[in-house]
């Protein structure tokens, strides 16, 4: 069981104000997409679910919990690119994690115990289609396989939570959609909850049950560092939902007006 909740969190840098008083509460085992403009704090969202930032105000939850201080392996996480070891093999990408886990003074295993973990990581590999590359290096792979490795390498932890920040962007329509039904099996088999930011908004409704739309709710063109970015949206898109197309359509276009209704910061400041 997961449950996410964040309290009136605010993220300050300064006297610049990234996000302010989001609020709301994930359940367990819930896929929820966070869209925005550019530049809006989406990343810094995950960021703070990630321990790689501390709210300035509020605080962020974990099963009722307040969360780790720092990064831990319950929570993993997969970026639009560059999240592999390009000098490790496939199946030694895979491993890392646990064995830095088992073994923290060395990162290395021997034995039964590495054999062991060898034969999950090679049965992960398979699940994401990639057993045949264990032996490859991340540059003889494709982008779209170089995004399942690093998939494969999140779920190795068995984090409790998976965030993924634009995770598909790079990569071309085909390869997209078949990496949108890898990702709905995986959150189905491992029972995991999913934070994903993306641009996309069609993908979002496409793998979300719930998606929150961040914006400034307040401007002040003279000072846009004045007020940060809050909820302005939460669409539950619940596969149901996603199954009747009249709705999934309707609940679509609310989102893309939302999304859109206010300028978005940076294209103001451009
Ligand atoms: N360490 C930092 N110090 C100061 N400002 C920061 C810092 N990190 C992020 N910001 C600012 O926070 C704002 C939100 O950045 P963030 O990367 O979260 O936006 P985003 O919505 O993910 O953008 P994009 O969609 O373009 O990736 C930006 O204006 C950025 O300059």
């Amino acid at each position: 069981m997961t449950e996410i909740r964040f309290e009136h969190v605010w993220k300050e840098y300064g006297s610049s104000i990234v996000l302010e008083n989001v609020d709301f509460t994930l359940d367990n085992h819930e896929f929820l997409v966070v869209i925005g403009p550019s530049g809006v704090g989406k990343t810094t969202l995950l960021r703070l679910l990630l321990a790689q930032e501390r709210p300035t105000r509020g605080r962020i939850l974990l099963d009722g919990e307040p969360i780790a201080g720092e990064p831990t392996a319950d929570r993993g996480v997969v970026f639009q690119r560059y999240s592999v070891f390009p000098h490790k093999t496939v199946l030694a990408n895979v491993m890392v994690g646990p064995q830095w886990a088992a073994s923290p003074l060395l990162g290395r295993l021997f034995g039964a115990p590495k054999r062991a973990l060898a034969e999950r990581a090679m049965a992960l590999l398979a699940r994401v289609g990639l057993a045949e590359h264990a032996q490859k290096y991340p540059q003889q792979l494709s982008g779209g396989m170089q995004q399942r490795l690093a998939i494969a390498q999140a779920l190795m932890n068995q984090p409790k939570v998976l965030l993924l920040d634009e995770p598909f962007g790079a990569l071309d329509p085909g390869t997209r959609r078949a990496m949108h039904s890898l990702v709905r099996e995986l959150w189905e088999e491992h029972a995991m909850t999913i934070v994903m930011v993306t641009h996309d908004l069609m993908e979002a409704f496409h793998l979300g049950t719930r998606v929150i739309a961040i914006d400034k709710a307040r401007k002040d063109s003279q000072a846009p560092e004045r007020f940060g970015a809050t909820i302005t949206s939460d669409f539950c898109a619940k596969p149901r939902i996603v199954r009747d197309s009249r709705r999934f359509e309707t609940a679509r276009l609310r989102a893309a007006e939302a999304a859109s209704a206010v300028p978005s910061s940076a294209s103001e400041r451009d």
